[in-house]
């Protein structure tokens, strides 16, 4: 691609995964990542490293970065193309405050040609249960011109920095976002597939968090590969049921989104929630756990999960447990000892 074929890709956030996805993009578009860290984005600039969220990991020298929120709206809204990106690099709880940044920028430098916005938060909104698509819907109302959705899939950071394979799906209602965002990332070591499930795209990525943390819980107590299979199976009917009861289609869940990204966080050890799952077995308190700043959005959607499934009527067993486990000082060992003590029942 020449350098007036490339489309262009601003990133939003400059954590592990936004990071990564934007050496992805950087090999195919012109990516600018901002990061509201000025000494994050000079580093990433600069000495093409990010050393907080991934350390010892070379950036490539084609990737751009920058603390200037409107030269990353600047950089895809000047194009007059209609294959412009944005990317929302940060957790659940940053959506509603960088959605509402980005709307006003874009009400006051409205787009050239179509802009297309994809967020990467896996989780509801701790309080209000809503989705990251409804939190999103309600920023950019007044900008129905608008090309949203959610990429998700499994993916830990560090692979895909380090330009391992790796597969996605983007969910949208729009072609030509989907479109965008296979131009921005599509190649030789990532496919990106399609979807118009955006709930049931969410759901499983909100979901397979908290199953992660049940793992993780299960392996520290060595429970054995037949325990994580349990859960791994039945914590994908746990997602299936509220999944579809939120609206999402149940084929999705046996797809890169659900089924997918709960075998890799449940499995691998590079998994933030799997970790959180381990420590608690081991006996350490999740204040202790989190300290650090730990982003593992399990801990932090796990309530909302059980509220939603309450709301809905949906038995979620291993999703109370996690809780009981997270917040209510249950000993993870009596956690499974209940799971195991429920009613024989159909599978
Ligand atoms: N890491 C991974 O492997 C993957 C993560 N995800 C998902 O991506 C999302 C982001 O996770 P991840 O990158 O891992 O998290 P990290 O903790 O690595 O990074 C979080 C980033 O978000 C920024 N941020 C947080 N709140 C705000 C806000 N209000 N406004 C602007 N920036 C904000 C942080 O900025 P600062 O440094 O200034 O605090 C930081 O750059 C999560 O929902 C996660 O589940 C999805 C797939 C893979
Ligand atoms: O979402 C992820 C992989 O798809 C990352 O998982 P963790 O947040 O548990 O690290």
């Amino acid at each position: 691609m020449n350098g007036q074929q490339r489309p262009r890709v601003s990133v939003l956030g400059a954590g592990s995964w936004g990071t990564a996805l934007a050496v992805l993009a950087s090999a195919r578009a012109d990516t600018l990542l901002w990061a509201r860290n000025p000494d994050l984005a000079q580093s990433i600039a600069h000495d093409h490293a990010n050393p907080r969220y991934l350390p010892n990991t070379p950036l490539p020298q084609a990737l751009n970065a920058t603390a200037d929120f409107q030269q990353a709206i600047d950089h895809v809204c000047n194009t007059g193309r209609d294959d412009s990106l944005i990317i929302l690099g940060v957790p659940v709880v940053g959506l509603h405050s960088l959605c509402h940044k980005l709307a006003q920028s874009l009400a006051a430098t409205p787009p050239r040609g179509k802009l297309s916005i994809v967020w990467t938060c896996k989780g509801f909104q701790p309080d209000s249960g809503l989705l990251p698509q409804q939190i999103a819907q309600q920023a950019f109302a007044s900008l129905p011109e608008l090309g949203l959705g959610v990429l998700s899939g499994p993916s830990f950071a560090l692979e895909v920095a380090q330009g391992l394979p790796v597969a996605l799906t983007v969910a949208t209602r729009h072609d030509w976002t989907a479109q965008a965002a296979i131009k921005a990332l599509h190649g030789s070591s990532a496919r990106i597939y399609t979807s118009t499930d955006i709930i049931g795209v969410e759901v499983g990525g909100a979901l397979k968090n908290v199953m992660a943390i049940a793992c993780g819980i299960s392996d520290g107590l060595k429970l054995g590969t037949n325990a994580r299979a349990a859960l791994i199976t039945r914590g994908l009917a746990e997602m299936q049921r509220l999944g579809q009861a939120l609206g999402g289609q149940a084929a999705t869940f046996a797809g890169l989104t659900g089924l997918g990204d709960l075998v890799l966080t449940a499995t691998g050890d590079l998994s933030r929630n799997r970790q959180v799952g381990i420590a608690l077995a081991q006996g350490k308190g999740l204040d202790d756990i989190l300290a650090g700043g730990l982003t593992a959005e399990g801990v932090r959607c796990a309530r909302a999960a059980l509220a939603l499934g309450r709301q809905h009527q949906i038995n979620l067993p291993i999703t109370e447990a996690v809780c009981k486990v997270l917040f209510d000082g249950m000993a993870p060992g009596r956690a499974v000892t209940d799971l195991l003590a429920r009613e024989a029942g159909p599978e």
